[in-house]
């Protein structure tokens, strides 16, 4: 993978990763601390043993609610047909951190993100630090979101191959010591592509690839005529709309700018999927009833669930009932994951 830096240049991502995959941190301070408190996680490298806790994850998912990702990592559970010890039930690993909540399904972490860029970036520290911690090797990032669609009909899955800001610039900028750092916000493009290529031509929806606008705003920052404050009329507001889409912009959301760029800085794969669940040209509220904006939530857990399915059963791999970890393939055990892909699907 290149990575994209801050000058423009591109440069091996592999150099982020130290020679055995595991994620490289660029902050020189954390190795000489005694140890690292990860404090809206609710974990420690003083207080846990991450590698031993951590050490088998493959792929972090993301995504706004503790709900959704609790939801998330039961139905995963059943896709990759990882087995809880008798007596055991999934818990919320980062429950007393009070902001977000964390599931561990064998391989996969199911984590929620809250809304907008710097509950993202705060969270995004505290997790490519665990995975440093915990030795994790080569991890996939993914997001599994919602998203306002521009001209595109609701429930239609995007894969972003981009993310701007609402001015249009493809990088995550934070103000540091008083001074503006643009960091690129940079997907990985193979990944999208293979998600791509997971959708079914059965699936009831479309799944298309294309630029996501995110912004730090829900109402004003996505145009909305419907907050509780608006300068701007009907008019100038789908000037706006069709201006970005005419930059190929085809659905907005909140976090991807900051997932994109801080995983791409830690030379970590990642890719945003969101489900539409209103089209933009056509009104600003959220009219869908539950059961089906339940039902397009789904959608982008679906498509993550085969790429993982694919991914475990091409590497051999398969989550033992009672390990926990990913083990030696197993003929029985890899039969049982295909049946129950089978009939989900
Ligand atoms: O559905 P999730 O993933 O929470 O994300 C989207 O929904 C929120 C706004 O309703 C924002 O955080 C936006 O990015
Ligand atoms: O319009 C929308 C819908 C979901 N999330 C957003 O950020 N915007």
């Amino acid at each position: 993978m290149i990575r994209k830096m801050s000058n423009g240049a591109d440069e091996e991502a592999d150099e982020f990763l130290y020679e055995d995959g595991t994620v490289r941190l660029r902050n020189s301070n954390i190795e000489l601390m005694d140890q690292d408190i990860l404090y809206h996680l609710a974990l420690g490298s003083g207080s846990h043993d991450l590698v031993e806790m951590f050490g088998d994850v493959k792929f972090v998912c993301l995504g706004g609610t503790p709900k959704r990702m609790e939801q998330f990592a039961h139905y995963i559970m059943g896709e990759i047909g990882h087995k809880l010890p008798t007596g055991t039930t999934l818990q919320d690993i980062s429950q007393f951190s009070y902001r977000y909540s964390m599931y561990k399904v064998g391989p996969v972490l199911s984590i929620s993100h809250g809304m907008g860029l710097p509950s993202m970036g705060i969270l995004l520290h505290e997790v490519i630090k665990l995975m440093y911690h915990a030795k994790v090797k080569d991890p996939v990032f993914l997001r599994i979101g919602t998203s306002g669609g521009i001209g595109i009909e609701p429930g239609t899955v995007v894969i972003s191959e981009q993310t701007v800001d609402g001015l249009l610039r493809p990088y995550y900028e934070l103000a540091v010591l008083g001074k503006i750092v643009q960091r690129p916000a940079v997907l990985d493009k193979k990944l999208m592509r293979e998600l791509k290529a997971l959708h079914h031509a059965e699936d009831p929806y479309e799944t298309v690839t294309g630029k996501t606008m995110c912004t730090t705003d829900f109402y004003e920052g996505q145009g909305r005529l419907d907050g509780a404050f608006c300068d701007f009329n009907e008019n100038e507001k789908m000037e706006y709309l069709e201006k970005i889409q005419s930059a190929n912009v085809i659905n907005m959301e909140m976090e991807s700018l900051a997932f994109a760029a801080l995983t791409h800085s830690a030379g970590i794969r990642s890719a945003v999927i969101c489900v539409t669940i209103v089209d933009r040209l056509k009104g600003d509220q959220i009219h869908a009833p539950k059961e089906v904006l339940d039902e397009y939530q789904k959608r982008p857990q679906k498509l993550v669930s085969r790429y993982i399915k694919k991914f475990l059963q091409t590497k051999g791999r398969f989550m033992d009932s009672y390990c926990g970890s990913p083990c030696v393939k197993s003929p029985r055990r890899f039969k049982l994951v295909q049946q129950e892909s089978e009939n989900y699907d």
